[in-house]
């Protein structure tokens, strides 16, 4: 599993077209485009590694799947009232359909799903304590307490917020919002800005790909039914508008985020985090799909099989 690990590394680097990173972040315009990194970490506990895998870079919305599992738990399925569970086709900073469904978002990981989820579990609270509960789930998941948010990702968001505020703005006067606008996107930019490795990552996955449970370490996340329905959001909802594209090219669920990361679910069988920060036109990680589609074929953990 190494040399298939190390050749896929090996095959990135040679990669000459790697995408474009996601300037209208301009904190994140700054990273290098020539990093790649890859982990598999699986259910045996067995770690693969090649490229920067201990180098941290911004999740941006491949946390949209933690403050989900937060939130079932927190309020089961009465959350499904405040978001849907459809594919939206339309990219992920999109308004169109908002206005067609009274205000009610797609799916948890469309942005204006993302900011209705993040307003569902800040339940009355401060955006301090909502933070200080996202961060110490994921590191529990991840079990590495040395996980944080980058405050300057965060504040060089909420400084070009117009896009998001407008979502937000949007489903508050269709009534989806119980909190105060900015005090939303402030806990939403930072949840987004969290910094983590690709080693970091595919611990904190490995619960999906067993049912719910974190089988190296025996933690229980979330029961089996609930692990099987996020993985199939992720598998439905996960690339957005090329969500499509992402199934029929890998078949795994996955959840990518514009700092070019992909988190991937190979069930039964591991977590593989990926991360290259160029993107493609729909704000996905280039080479990181390339990556898991090589490894699909190699490996023919495909949920789809061969
Ligand atoms: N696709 C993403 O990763 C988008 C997340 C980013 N924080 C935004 O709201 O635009």
């Amino acid at each position: 599993m190494q040399d298939l690990i190390d050749d896929i590394a090996a095959a990135m680097a040679k990669a000459e077209e790697r995408g474009k990173v996601a300037d209208y972040i301009p904190e994140l315009g700054h990273v290098d485009p020539q990093q790649f990194a890859i982990t598999l970490a699986t259910v045996d506990g067995q770690v693969y590694s090649a490229g920067c895998a201990t180098t941290p870079f911004s999740i941006q919305s491949i946390s949209k799947v933690f403050t989900l599992t937060i939130a079932l738990g927190q309020m089961g399925d009465s959350l499904w009232t405040k978001v849907g569970r459809e594919p939206s086709g339309d990219p992920f900073n999109s308004i169109v359909q908002l206005e067609h469904e009274s205000g009610k978002p797609r799916n948890p990981f469309i942005n204006a799903g993302a900011i209705a989820v993040v307003d569902a579990i800040m339940m009355g609270h401060e955006p301090k304590e909502t933070l200080g509960e996202i961060l110490s789930f994921v590191r529990y998941i991840a079990d590495d307490d040395s996980i944080c948010f980058d405050h300057a990702v965060a504040a060089s968001e909420m400084a070009h917020r117009d896009r998001n505020a407008s979502l937000a703005h949007f489903m508050k006067a269709f009534g989806h919002l119980r909190h105060d606008v900015d005090k939303v996107l402030g806990t939403y930019f930072h949840q987004c800005a969290i910094a983590m490795s690709c080693e970091q990552l595919a611990h904190a996955g490995l619960f999906l790909a067993s049912d719910g449970v974190n089988k190296p370490s025996g933690i229980r996340v979330v029961a089996p039914q609930r692990a099987r329905r996020i993985n199939s959001l992720m598998m439905m909802c996960g690339h957005y508008d090329a969500s499509g594209e992402f199934a029929f090219r890998v078949g795994l669920p996955g959840k990518s985020g514009v700092g070019g990361g992909i988190l991937a679910i190979a069930p039964g069988h591991g977590a593989i985090a990926v991360w290259s920060p160029g993107l493609d036109a729909y704000g996905n990680s280039l080479l990181g799909t390339q990556a898991l589609e090589m490894f699909v074929q190699r490996t023919g953990w495909s949920v789809f099989g061969h």
